[in-house]
């Protein structure tokens, strides 16, 4: 079953008030929260979350100010981030063509396909897993941002197989996924992916897919679920914003959609779009037991 879902409950919050009247709330609130920043009482964990909420708040994606460490190999696999040692004077990125000068609005579309592989094959990925656990890594961001997102990740060059099934599938695919979240076919020069698993405590804190010098060819983004029947956790719904991409940023507005990370379901959906894995609770704490996504991006070629 394919859904293509594009309506929304709620009203934007310029629908309501006047673009001053805006303006003036969030200067207030900048002030405020750049108070809290210098506030003796406030702890560094706390502060690093007011900073960002800054951030976000005058446009700036915390996955954004800093260009990715991520080097994608060419055959398609994602490899594990480095750490930079040292911040170096970031060199003109190419991606500044491709900067939004005028606003665009995403709205939160995206394509929820049910039963995406066979029950063999969501039964062999899971045995994948499982089989694997002690070659999973620590999950980072692309600015190594603390307490920022929480999981573990299995490399694709740890499954050659199942990357290339995944990959055929996901590329016949495509051509019906495009046209249901609004966008032109285009060539997929890559296709990335990674295993990953969420468990008790997981989550990973809003933020965009592309925003970088080393990920601005990543057009959609995909998101396989798998887990243990029965299901073993609960939260780790992947929520989808509302997202206006203006100069260069991107800015999640409050409107959401909710996708439940259902065993054996697909979502695909605009690279561009902020959207945050809620935290997951898995009382057994057993790795077998928690959230698994075959995830990555498809990209398009670099012009
Ligand atoms: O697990 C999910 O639902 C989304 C994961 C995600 O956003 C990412 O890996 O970039
Ligand atoms: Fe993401």
């Amino acid at each position: 079953m394919i859904e293509n879902k594009s309506e929304f409950g709620g009203k934007m919050a310029h629908d309501i008030l006047s673009v001053d009247r805006l303006k003036q709330l969030t200067n207030l609130s900048i002030e405020t929260l750049e108070s809290l920043l210098k506030s003796p009482d406030i702890s560094s964990q706390q502060k690093a979350e007011i900073a960002f909420k800054i951030l976000e708040m005058v446009g700036v994606s915390p996955e954004n100010f800093k260009p990715s460490s991520i080097s994608p190999s060419t055959n398609g696999f994602s490899k594990p981030t480095q750490p930079s040692p040292k911040t170096e004077p970031v060199p003109a990125p190419d991606y500044q063509s491709v900067i939004q000068t005028e606003s665009l609005f995403l709205p939160a579309d995206h394509v929820f396909i049910e039963n995406f592989l066979s029950p063999e094959e969501n039964q062999k990925i899971l045995e994948i897993a499982l089989s694997k656990s002690d070659q999973f890594v620590g999950s980072t961001t692309t600015t190594q941002a603390v307490n920022y997102r929480q999981s573990s990740i299995l490399y694709a060059t740890l499954f050659p197989d199942f990357y290339n099934l995944m990959r055929n599938k996901l590329l016949q695919t495509c051509p019906e996924i495009c046209p249901k979240l609004n966008h032109k076919p285009f060539n997929v020069s890559q296709v990335e992916m990674q295993l990953t698993a969420h468990n008790d405590g997981c989550f990973y804190k809003i933020h965009n897919d592309s925003g970088s010098e080393k990920t601005y060819t990543r057009v959609i983004t995909y998101v396989y679920y798998f887990h243990q029947e029965p299901k073993q956790f609960s939260g780790g719904e992947l929520r989808l914003y509302e997202t206006e991409l203006k100069a260069g940023s991107a800015i999640s507005h409050n409107n959401y959609k909710t996708i439940e990370p259902r065993n054996n379901s697909i979502v695909f959906f605009d690279s561009r779009c902020k959207h945050e894995v809620m935290p997951v609770c898995c009382p057994s704490r057993k790795f077998e037991d928690g959230r698994f996504t075959l995830n990555g991006w498809l990209r398009r070629e670099d012009n």
